[in-house]
């Protein structure tokens, strides 16, 4: 192949914009009508598309309670509440091909867009689900893009088994769906080894956090 070809072909898909999602969606039924959708490699472009993320988000810290204390959230992070335009037109792109594919099972649009920077292996977040608002009582679904450096995200029942292991990065797409929200529960846990930093994006529909 020569030089000029392999030059064009990186510039090609060095342009972030996702893939369709079929072919290549598996989806992973849990317990307790809870599911896992992965898409292996959905967003081309994913290392360039991390890297304008890392650049031009407004990335915050945040402190929070935890029990007698304010400790510092293990994670930056952004918030793009509805109506609030996506921070990169790949983003835009990537809603609107998971809002043609799910919507008849979601019922509606994905609706708001949660980011985290997880800076190397302290950062993390701890088990729990997405449980603030209707997560907690109804079927929902979160689609989470992961960007940068692979980790492993897990997932758990709540009423207690071993856990599972999805190891995601690089453009990788992970739906969480079903009863997932209330009946599992979901971390990506600190590690000592040496990784890179990670992004993730989290969409979720209207009046789920
Ligand atoms: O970063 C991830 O993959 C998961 C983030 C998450 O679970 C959350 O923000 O609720
Ligand atoms: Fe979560």
């Amino acid at each position: 192949m020569s030089v000029a070809l392999q030059h064009c072909l990186w510039a090609e898909s060095a342009d972030p914009a996702p893939q369709p999602l079929v072919p290549g969606l598996t989806r992973q039924h849990l317990s307790e009508g809870a599911w896992v959708d992965l898409r292996r490699g959905w967003m081309d472009g994913a290392d360039a598309l991390f890297d304008d993320l890392a650049g031009s988000v407004d990335w915050h810290a945040e402190r929070r309670p935890m029990y007698e204390r304010v400790v510092d959230v293990p994670r930056l992070l952004a918030f793009y509440a509805e109506q609030v335009p996506l921070p990169h037109p790949a983003l835009v792109q990537a809603k609107r091909v998971l809002d043609e594919h799910y919507q008849d099972e979601l019922g509606e649009p994905f609706a708001t867009a949660g980011l985290c920077l997880y800076r190397d292996g302290r950062d993390s977040v701890a088990w729990h689900g997405d449980r603030i608002g209707r997560g907690s009582s109804h079927d929902t679904m979160v689609a989470i893009l992961v960007l940068g450096a692979p980790r492993p995200l897990l997932l758990r029942p709540r009423a207690g088994g071993p856990s599972l292991r999805f190891p995601l990065g690089h453009g990788d797409l992970i739906v969480m769906g079903g009863s997932c929200q209330r009946t599992w529960e979901h971390a990506i846990p600190k590690t000592a080894q040496p990784v890179g930093p990670r992004i993730s994006v989290q969409f979720r529909p209207r009046g789920v956090r």
